[in-house]
């Protein structure tokens, strides 16, 4: 007589269900389910063994999607840096980059190589976007390439980084200026535009604001120049799409901004995200463009005032020199009005 048990068929079935369910679950969860996708704190991640100061040197290229990969999103430290210039369109330039699916941006300016330095760099970075490796964080602080101490830490922090410049017509900026300081007054302060550059010393006052070439030669001294891009905001504002694809190029990314992404809008003189494409919901959480038109806010693209003949002329005497060294350092030039007539070449 026999006294082998027949095996009970519970042990072998609800095991093999159990796996086909965590397999199918696995598939579901990869293949069909984006928002499945873990968002792990940051300090969970290896950050591929980076250190904290010296960034992942991995390549920003395009992205390989070879097979169902579990990406992590983190909280990475920018790749990527527009540094300059005030009033010259760098939060446009910010904005019109973020819309690039490998492009994540905080819209805050976080001073973090100027005076938010001490607040550490774990700061710095719980103050970026969520973003997947495949992705580069691009942070906006337009006064760091004033400061030879930020340019400094920037150099400490990842000497690699990326730099991102744009410059603008001096007498266009000037009057951006202006416009910024006015609408801080009550309206019954204003006073003209002559008034307001004649409030300060002529000379030093009008340098100041044209002399990009001795600033930014001053960069040159703390980073090599290919690890800059120098765009105006005369090209940005009259072609969008030609300057994001020299940001794209110059941070090899893949090429994903097409005319299509901006509109002309008459009301506000500029051009603005095309909220019917398919990429606009990504700027959603971006604080300085209209949901509504897909413009950047009010504050960016004031009216500016009108100018005198001879103030222009002398504006235009004393900058002249400025623009030729910053073209000549560059090696640029760039379609600005009032000084094409006496730049008659390039470098
Ligand atoms: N598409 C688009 N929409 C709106 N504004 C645009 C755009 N492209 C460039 N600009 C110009 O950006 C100028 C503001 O420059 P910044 O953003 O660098 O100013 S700030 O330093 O951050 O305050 C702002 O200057 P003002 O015109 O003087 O307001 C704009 O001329």
């Amino acid at each position: 007589m026999s006294s082998a048990k027949k095996p009970n068929v519970s042990v072998i079935i609800v095991p093999l269900f159990l796996i086909t369910l965590v397999f199918f679950g696995f598939l579901y969860h990869v293949y069909l389910n984006d928002a499945a996708v873990p968002i792990l704190p940051y300090y969970e991640l290896t950050q591929d063994n980076c250190t904290p100061y010296s960034l992942c040197k991995e390549n920003i290229g395009i992205p390989q999607r070879s097979g169902p990969v579990l990406e992590a999103k983190a909280r990475r430290l920018p790749r990527a840096l527009i540094i300059g210039f005030n009033k010259c369109g760098s939060a446009a330039w910010r904005s019109f980059l973020s819309i690039h699916p490998d492009i994540v941006s905080p819209t805050l300016e976080l001073r973090f190589f100027t005076e938010n330095h001490k607040l550490g760099l774990e700061w710095y970075r719980s103050q970026m976007p969520l973003s997947t490796s495949n992705q580069i964080t691009i942070e906006k602080t337009p006064r760091y390439i004033r400061s030879v101490e930020s340019l400094r830490r920037i150099y400490e922090f990842n000497p690699d980084v990326k730099l991102l410049v744009i410059v603008r017509n001096p007498v266009s900026r000037l009057q951006s200026e202006y416009a910024h300081e006015m609408a801080k007054l009550p309206e019954t302060s204003n006073i003209s535009f002559t008034d307001w550059i004649y409030r300060n010393p002529f000379e030093g006052f009008v340098t100041y604001w044209s002399d990009y070439a001795s600033t930014i030669r001053r960069a040159f001294s703390v980073f090599p120049h290919h690890q800059f891009l120098v765009v105006s905001e005369e090209d940005l504002e009259k072609d969008p799409v030609s300057v994001v694809k020299q940001a794209e190029m110059f941070l090899k990314l893949r090429p994903a901004v097409t005319n299509d992404v901006f509109v002309f809008n008459e009301t506000k003189g500029f051009y603005c995200f095309n909220t019917s494409h398919p990429f606009f919901p990504s700027v959603l959480e971006n604080h300085e463009v209209d949901v509504m038109s897909g413009c950047m806010i009010e504050t960016k693209g004031r009216d500016h005032p009108s100018l005198d003949a001879n103030l222009l002329h002398r504006i235009v005497n004393t900058s002249l020199p400025y623009v030729r060294d910053l073209f000549r350092l560059i090696h640029k030039q760039f379609d600005w009005k009032y000084y094409n007539k006496y730049i008659q070449e390039a470098c």
